[in-house]
Formats: structure tokens, C-alpha cells, sequence
């Protein structure tokens, strides 16, 4: 994109859009920029009398907005931003100011104003530079505002009213929204449109060029554009980190660096390259560890459990709760804020619902398990994900099976990962299939018997056997549902390759085949096969590996957790199925279950020849 390279200019600073319009925030995001939004507390009832022009009234507005932010940021955490961003737009008819009406009279009064005549829209913006002198805030200011002319041709009061019953015209200068049902009311616009709607996108670039590219650093290509104002000139300055000097006196990125002299060379040769469009899904992919360990985190801190509990609660009160220093709690916060887990209000942090339901470490459908074993056990393992690449499926472990049991603790996690997997799942397995024809079950590996609940809700002439290892079902209690239990659940301790398998008409292995080698399976197959009776089933539930590309991208994270674990392979769809027909199961039905995630066969048990 051409405006890409000055915008990049803001890309490895923090910055602040210190505005609570929602089209601001969408103009400058779609123009690539990173920012967070906080909006401003500053009143607007600066004395427009004591003006010398309208302008003058919005671009002080918008350096108040922008200033108060940065100064509540730093009061904070000691921190300030490096850049803020401010603006205001008014509507100017008749030597009068219009702002955002105040309610329907306003609103019309307002419209009565504009109604057949050309009025002026004017947008202030602050572009404020921060950094930290001597334990004070230290800013650098740099301002502009922005004129287009509006004309709306002659309206009825029935549709002016029309129009104000929308309740579009609430939040906008003037009264209208020229960019929605607003546009409707106009005859012309001379200027820049986005300036109407909020923010002048054309002159913030420009602004942005004269401050990270100042005259004198593109002394070639001024000699070849001589007529072109230096300001015109940045749809082709190349975005390179370190390439502009900093307007702030050195806040980061000064001139000069290795980057701009290859620039400058470039330019020598009188070939100035555009650059490449703006790489931001990539951007995102690099920066997704750090997304996943914010998460891991806060859920490690209890700080979804804390949340759900008490809020909404400041930074400060959240630190004492999780015993953390208020800095790092605050950073950690608005992490959980920027990935959608937490809101942040006047009043403090909160859970967002998700968040309640799923992170915090005691619901129903709470994956908090998940997490803190992924954080202590998956991230490990995928930090050898090149070895796993090199030398293939089980390498990355270096030959070292983790065995659950080998701590209270660890087994405890390693079942709460379970139960919160196998809960989200259960009902979804259950009812792929009509399994009503079956009067037994055994789930091989069944854990906490989170399948098993489901599976006797749904038939109700069905008995349950949960049949796992003593370590395993000795924890089992926890994780029963409350109310009394029911008495067609059954735990059996026991091994699946060695000890005698319960009798069933139907056995389930749900998330069992994957952690065994072939010969592995094919003896539990064996054993399963001669236990079952003919007209008994098989239901594997699975996570497969896929050859289709389009599949292997929702699959991804199945797939290479597939490779890098210590024991066990991935396998396909059709490799499950071959495998059940080998084993004496026909007629084998194959659905999909959780947004296709897992992989679900149904195989019969045919007669011995
Ligand atoms: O055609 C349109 N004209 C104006 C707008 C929107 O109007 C508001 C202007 O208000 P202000 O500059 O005071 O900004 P706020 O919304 O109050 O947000 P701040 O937090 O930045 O003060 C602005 O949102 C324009 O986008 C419009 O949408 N269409």
C-alpha cells in the first residue's frame, strides 16, 4: 500500500489513538497503523470565543485530548507512549461552532442550520511525541487541522426528522455522518472526505513525512522531482527502521543505521523501489508466542479467577490480589485487553464472558487446565518443533515419555487438561451417532469420566464402564458432577493392554490411539476385537492429521502437537479406518465433531468368517 512506508515509521512505537470514535479508530487501523485506543477524559468546553478561528479552537481541543492521555498513561505506570494521537472536528456555518448535538432538539437545530447551504468541517489533530526527562513527562507537540466544504441540498422537516429518528446523527459533528445516512443529505464535498468523517488521513501522512523524513535527507530524489513540494513525496519513501530522524529529539530511531544508508544507496543508483505491501497477518503470526504466553500467564496467575470473584478492579488491586509487582500487572491487563479476554471501564478490569466461562479455574466448561499444562508442558515440547522437523515424529522429546503418575500434581493437571478438553467435546461425540441400539459401554481410557456422564444423559439404557489406569481413577471424585451419582457409571481400574477388558456391546476410545505406535494399536485393536461380540461397535474419536492443505490449516495445531509429542503418531482419517477393518469392524461411519476437530468413526463388528 503507498502510504504503507511513513505509516511504518510508527510501527515499532507504542501508540496511543487517545479518541473514543469508532471511525478514527477504524480509519487509521485501515491504514495499517498499530495502536491502542484510550480515550479521553478532557471536557471540551475550552471558551470557543477566545479563538482566533474555528481551527484554532479544534486543534487545541485535540492537543488537550491527546495531552491528558499521555499524562494519565505516565501518572500510571511511570510510562508514558511514545506517540499520542488526538483530534477533534467541528461543523462551522454562519461564524457559529457545531459539535456533537446534545439530543434531538440539538440535533435538529443543527440540521435546520446546514439545510441547502455550504457549511465548513474542520478536524484538529495532535500528533504528540512522549518520552521521560529527569522523572517527568516530556512532550513534543505537533498540530494541523484539516478544511472541507459541505453542501446539503434543500430537505423536508419530514425527512430532517426522518433522518434524526435514525439516531445516527447523536455522536457526530454537526449533527450528521456523512459516511452512513448522512451521505443522503449532500449535494458536494470539496476537500477530503475522511476529514468529514472524522480524521484527515491524506494530511496525518503528510504530517508524518515531514517528521521522520525532514528536508535534506532525500537530497537525490529532490533534484529529480524538483517542482514537488518534499511533503508530496512520501507515497515513495522506502520504510526502513532507523531511516527517519525523530522528531522528538531522539526518542528512539535516530538517523542514519545500516537500513537508511542501504536506502540512500538505493537512491544513488536513481532506482527508489516502492516497498512491499504491508505484511500485517505476518507481522501477527511472529508475534502470536507472545499472545499465548499473555494468556498462559493471567490464567497461571489466577487472574481470570480473581476477576470473576471481584470487579471491575484497578491494576493496582489486581497486583496485590495475585501477589505481583503493579507494573507488570498493569502490561499484563492491557495484553488481556488487546486480545479480547478482559474490558477495561473507568472503574477497572473485568472478566469479558468468555473469559469467566473458559479461563477461570472452576467452571464447568473451564479449559484452565488446559492452559497451565500447555504453559508447563506443550510449550516446552514445541520449543523443539525443529528438531521434530529434522528427525521426524518423536524426536523432540529425545526419547523421554512423560508419565503423569510420576507426581500427584502432574497427574492432577494432566486430568484437569483432560476433563476440560473432554467436557467442551463429550455431548458432541455422543450424539454424532445414534449409539441407542447399544445397552453397554466401556470407555477405554475413559479418565474422569466426563464421555461417560454424556453418554448415559443420552441413552438412558445405557450402562457405562470407565476403565483406566488406578493412578488415573484414584483422583477421579473431583471431577464427578454434583447431585447424586448415577448408578449406570461404573470406574474399573485396570490396564487396556494387559488386564481383561469389561464386557460391552460398545467400546469407545476417545483421544487414545494417537499416543500409540502401530504395534501398540493393533494389539489394543486385537484384544478389543476379540472382546467385542458381533453387532457390538467400536467409536473412535480422534484428532487426524490431513493431506488436504485447506483441512491441515484448522488442523494445524493437532498436526504438529502430533509430532513433536514423545510416543505415538498422527494419523488420517483413512488410516483409523483401515485400521478398524482390519480388525473385523465393518460398515464404518465417519463423522466430524467440534467445528471439526475431531474425527469420529463408528465401526460394526462383523461376524468371524
Ligand atoms: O460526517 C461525519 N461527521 C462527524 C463524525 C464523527 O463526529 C465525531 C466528532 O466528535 P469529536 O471530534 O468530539 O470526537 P468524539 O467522537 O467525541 O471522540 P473523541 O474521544 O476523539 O473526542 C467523531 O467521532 C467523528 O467521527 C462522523 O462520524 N461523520
Amino acid at each position: 500500500m503507498a502510504l504503507s512506508p511513513v505509516i511504518g515509521k510508527l510501527l515499532h512505537k507504542r501508540v496511543v489513538l487517545a479518541s473514543a470514535s469508532p471511525r478514527r479508530r477504524e480509519i487509521l487501523s485501515q491504514a495499517g497503523l498499530r495502536f491502542e485506543v484510550v480515550p479521553s477524559r478532557f471536557k471540551e468546553t475550552l471558551d470557543k470565543a477566545s479563538f482566533p478561528a474555528p481551527y484554532a479552537y479544534a486543534m487545541e481541543t485535540a492537543k488537550q485530548k491527546a495531552l491528558e492521555v499521555a499524562a494519565r498513561m505516565y501518572q500510571k505506570d511511570l510510562r508514558a507512549p511514545d506517540v499520542v494521537i488526538g483530534a477533534d472536528t467541528i461543523v462551522t456555518v454562519g461564524g457559529l461552532i457545531l459539535e456533537k448535538p446534545v439530543d434531538k432538539q440539538d440535533a435538529y437545530r443543527m440540521l435546520s442550520m446546514l439545510n441547502g447551504k455550504e457549511h465548513s468541517v474542520f478536524t484538529g489533530v495532535a500528533i504528540i511525541h512522549c518520552c521521560s526527562k529527569g522523572g517527568q513527562l516530556d512532550t513534543d507537540v505537533c498540530q494541523f487541522h484539516e478544511e472541507t466544504t459541505v453542501r446539503f441540498s434543500r430537505l423536508s422537516e419530514e425527512l430532517l426528522w426522518e433522518y434524526i429518528d435514525s439516531g445516527e446523527p447523536m455522536d457526530k459533528a454537526g449533527g450528521y455522518g456523512i459516511q452512513a445516512l448522512g451521505g443522503m443529505l449532500v449535494e458536494y464535498v470539496h476537500g477530503d472526505f475522511l476529514n468529514v468523517v472524522g480524521f484527515p488521513l491524506n494530511h496525518f501522512c503528510k504530517k508524518l513525512v515531514e517528521l521522520y523524513y525532514p528536508p535534506g535527507r532525500h537530497d537525490v530524489r529532490r533534484v529529480k522531482h524538483d517542482s514537488i513540494p518534499a511533503v508530496d513525496t512520501f507515497e515513495d519513501l522506502s520504510d526502513v527502521e532507523g531511516g527517519g530522524s525523530d522528531p522528538a529529539g531522539g526518542i528512539e530511531g535516530g538517523p542514519g543505521g545500516q537500513a537508511a544508508a542501504g536506502t540512500r544507496g538505493a537512491e544513488a543508483n536513481g532506482a527508489v523501489e516502492s516497498p512491499p505491501p504491508f505484511p500485517a497477518d505476518l507481522l501477527g503470526l511472529i508475534d502470536g508466542f507472545k499472545a499465548s504466553k499473555a494468556l498462559f500467564t493471567a490464567c497461571k496467575l489466577k487472574v481470570f479467577d480473581v476477576l470473576k470473584d471481584e470487579a471491575p478492579l484497578k491494576a493496582a488491586e489486581v497486583a496485590g490480589r495475585i501477589d505481583a509487582s503493579v507494573c507488570g500487572t498493569g502490561r499484563l491487563l492491557d495484553a488481556c485487553v488487546a486480545l479480547g479476554l478482559l474490558e477495561k471501564t473507568d472503574g477497572g478490569y473485568r472478566n469479558t464472558e468468555v473469559a469467566s466461562r473458559h479461563l477461570a479455574s472452576d467452571g464447568e466448561y473451564s479449559l484452565h487446565g488446559l492452559v497451565t499444562r500447555h504453559d508447563d508442558h506443550t510449550w516446552e515440547l514445541f520449543t523443539r518443533l525443529e528438531v521434530a522437523v529434522r528427525q521426524g515424529p518423536n524426536a523432540a522429546a529425545g526419547g523421554k515419555v512423560e508419565d503423569p503418575a510420576q507426581s500427584q500434581q502432574t497427574m492432577l493437571q494432566f486430568m484437569r487438561a483432560m476433563h476440560g478438553l473432554s467436557k467442551l467435546t463429550a455431548r458432541r461425540v455422543a450424539t454424532a451417532f445414534d449409539l441407542s441400539r447399544f445397552t453397554s459401554a466401556c470407555d477405554l481410557g475413559g479418565c474422569t469420566g466426563a464421555l461417560a456422564h454424556e453418554l448415559a444423559h443420552e441413552y438412558p439404557r445405557m450402562r457405562v464402564t470407565v476403565f483406566d489406569l488406578p493412578d488415573v481413577l484414584e483422583h477421579v471424585a473431583c471431577f464427578q458432577p454434583g447431585g447424586r451419582p448415577s448408578e449406570r457409571i461404573s470406574f474399573v481400574p485396570g490396564d487396556f493392554f494387559k488386564d481383561s477388558l469389561p464386557e460391552a456391546e460398545l467400546y469407545v476410545l476417545s483421544r487414545i490411539l494417537h499416543d500409540w505406535p502401530d504395534d501398540q494399536v493393533h494389539a489394543l485393536l486385537g484384544r478389543l476385537s476379540g472382546r467385542c461380540k458381533p453387532g457390538g461397535g467400536v467409536l473412535v474419536a480422534e484428532e487426524t492429521v490431513d493431506e488436504d492443505p485447506a483441512a491441515a490449516r484448522s488442523n494445524l495445531a493437532a498436526a504438529l502437537s502430533l509430532l513433536v509429542r514423545p510416543r505415538g503418531r498422527g494419523r488420517s482419517g483413512a488410516e483409523y479406518r483401515d485400521l478398524l477393518e482390519q480388525h473385523g469392524f465393518r460398515d464404518v461411519q465417519v463423522a466430524a465433531a467440534a467445528g471439526g476437530a475431531l474425527h469420529l468413526l463408528l465401526g460394526t463388528r462383523a461376524s468371524p468368517p
